[in-house]
């Protein structure tokens, strides 16, 4: 039986080598075994990696990602798509734009950032698969997170796309998430409750 797009982004792993302390080969592994249902490889900010470097690890990434049927997902970088042969790109509102994309990939995955009712307005959501939404929480993940803008927000989006797929994102943890789906969203999106876990098969497990 095939599952629905939105059961694959029930809990959607996204991790670079900056975010982690550990290999990253070996915590996606740990994830994966775990039960995440979907990948995004966001590799950016300081301390990540560029050029050979990158694909190398994307390559690792996406393999693990084939044996365990996961969606593969890159974050911003239109290359990667055809370099690691991903499911899908993820882009938010300062990204490549949503119409080029879709000419350029009639049938890849596109997920789109949405934080507030301007964002929804200027967006072609009838051209994305999936919308992120957040930060729902304070985060120090990223650095140019913009305010948090709580449940509330999902709440909004599910009442106005009762049919596209929703992942909530920032600061949800083991704790929350629940409140998250609770309020609409299909899933949720993790970057530090999962690589910053002590134990990551139990944090994936209880998200
Ligand atoms: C699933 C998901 N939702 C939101 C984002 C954030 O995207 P963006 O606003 O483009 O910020 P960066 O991740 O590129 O820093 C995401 N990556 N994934
Ligand atoms: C990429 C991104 N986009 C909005 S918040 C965020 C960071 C999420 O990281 P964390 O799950 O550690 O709060
Ligand atoms: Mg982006």
């Amino acid at each position: 039986m095939r599952i629905s797009l939105a059961q694959q982004l029930r809990k959607y792993f996204i991790m670079g080598s900056q975010n982690c302390e550990q290999d990253p080969v070996t915590i996606l592994e740990s994830a994966a075994k775990a039960g995440i249902t979907a990948f995004q490889f966001r590799e950016k900010g300081i301390g990540s990696l560029a050029g050979d470097e990158k694909l190398k690890l994307g390559k690792k990434l996406r393999q693990i990602c084939r044996e365990y049927h996961i969606l593969f997902i890159v974050n911003d970088d239109v290359e990667l798509v055809d370099l690691l042969d991903a499911d899908g790109i993820h882009v938010g509102q300062a990204d490549q734009s949503v119409t080029e994309l879709r000419k350029q990939y009639p049938d890849k995955l596109i997920g789109l950032s949405v934080s507030n009712r301007t964002e929804v307005e200027n967006s072609p959501t009838h051209l994305v698969d999936y919308l992120g939404a957040g930060p729902i929480y304070g985060t120090t993940t990223k650095s140019d997170a913009k305010t948090p803008v709580g449940t509330e927000w999902i709440r909004t989006l599910r009442n106005q796309f009762p049919n596209i797929p929703i992942v909530g994102i920032g600061g949800i943890n083991t704790s929350n998430a629940s409140s998250v789906i609770h309020a609409g969203a299909n899933g949720v999106a993790v970057i530090s409750s999962i690589t910053q876990a002590t134990n990551i098969v139990e944090a994936v497990k209880k998200l």
